[in-house]
């Protein structure tokens, strides 16, 4: 399920509780012909309903949804403004279903920051008008409520988190796993694309690979891969991104990059690598097919192929090699 939809489900979920929740709250002072609560509570569930239509309507857009905030606020502010006008029995309870709704549908600290809002001047108002124990009493329950909410948002948002990192990280290297590469790349194409700017990419494989495996063993090779990575993201710069996509390959996505500086960084790479002393193998190589963005070229395949016949060219040459392979070009 993507997380747009499980939000969907949660908000619509939560809406609908409090709407149902508040109407039985309205019902109830109707029942007893507390009429200033009736109307409030009536309100605050008509906002409520309002909450669900909207989450339904935004359906596709939950992650960035403007509105909630709105209808948080009015609800929230709703029952502050009856708090102090109205003091009515038990209506400082009503702020336990808000509690929640903040945390549950805006991100932490709007949620933090709005349920702060509420329940700082509503503690006041509590002890001004009421017994201190009883105002303790509830106060004491609204931040314990408040509390244990946040932190169990916290804890399932640092889990899903985790959970994303490990699908896109290659657990032996730290790099991007081959998953999350398409992903970027589209991503990448789509803002040069947008700006103009130039993308450049490269396609890098271990020369030599399955005689250093036949030879050392596969543990050397991967203790290799491994170093390998690590030296690929000390000479890459901040904004590039490295992906491992097979036991001896690389791919290098390097935005804001033309052709004359994916020449020189790969330049770079295939020096110092031949230059480094790696343990257990000893001397290593590599070849890197290099390939700039063309005002054609508006798909990932087009670009991951073009890396990959320029680094197969590479090894035709000879190893320890850089082949450069242009972008496709469309005559304006
Ligand atoms: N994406 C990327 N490009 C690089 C990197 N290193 C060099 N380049 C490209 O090569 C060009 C020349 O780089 P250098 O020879 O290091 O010269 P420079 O003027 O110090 O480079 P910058 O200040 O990093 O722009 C840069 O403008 C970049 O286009 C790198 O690590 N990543």
């Amino acid at each position: 399920m993507t997380e747009t939809r499980l939000r969907t489900i949660t908000h619509s979920a939560g809406y609908a509780l409090a709407a149902v929740f508040i109407a039985a709250l309205a019902i109830q002072n109707l029942r007893y012909g507390f009429y200033d609560l009736f109307y409030l509570a009536s309100g605050m569930a008509i906002l409520s309903v309002a909450g669900l239509a909207y989450t339904v309507i935004c359906r596709r857009h939950q992650l960035s949804a403007p509105g909630h905030l709105i209808i948080l606020s009015a609800l929230n502010s709703g029952l502050l403004a009856a708090l102090i006008s109205m003091n009515g029995p038990g209506i400082s309870h009503w702020a336990m279903p808000l509690l929640i709704l903040n945390l549950l549908i805006l991100p932490l600290r709007q949620g933090l920051a709005l349920s702060l809002l509420l329940i700082t001047p509503m503690s006041v108002v509590l002890f001004l008008s009421h017994p201190v124990d009883d105002a303790m009493v509830t106060t004491t329950g609204l931040v314990i409520l408040l509390v244990t909410t946040a932190l169990y948002t916290w804890h399932y948002d640092h889990m899903a988190q985790s959970a994303e990192d490990l699908a896109i990280t290659d657990p032996v290297t730290g790099a991007h796993n081959a998953r999350f590469l398409d992903e970027t790349l589209q991503k990448e194409i789509s803002r040069a694309i947008a700006t103009g700017h130039s993308l450049s990419v490269v396609h890098l494989g271990i020369d030599y690979a399955a005689e250093a495996k036949d030879l050392h063993g596969n543990a050397a090779l991967q203790t290799l891969f491994r170093d390998m990575t690590q030296h690929l993201f000390g000479v890459i710069r901040a904004g590039d991104t490295l992906y491992t996509l097979n036991e001896s390959e690389f791919f290098l996505i390097l935005p804001f990059t033309p052709e004359e500086g994916v020449r020189v960084i790969a330049e770079r790479i295939r020096r110092t690598i031949g230059e480094h002393q790696w343990p257990v193998v000893g001397k290593a190589t590599v070849s890197l097919g290099c390939t700039t963005r063309g005002n054609g070229d508006t798909r990932t395949d087009t670009l991951r192929k073009r890396a990959h016949g320029a680094m197969e060219e590479a090894r035709k040459r000879g190893a320890d090699s850089i082949w450069f392979s242009p972008g496709e070009t469309i005559e304006a």
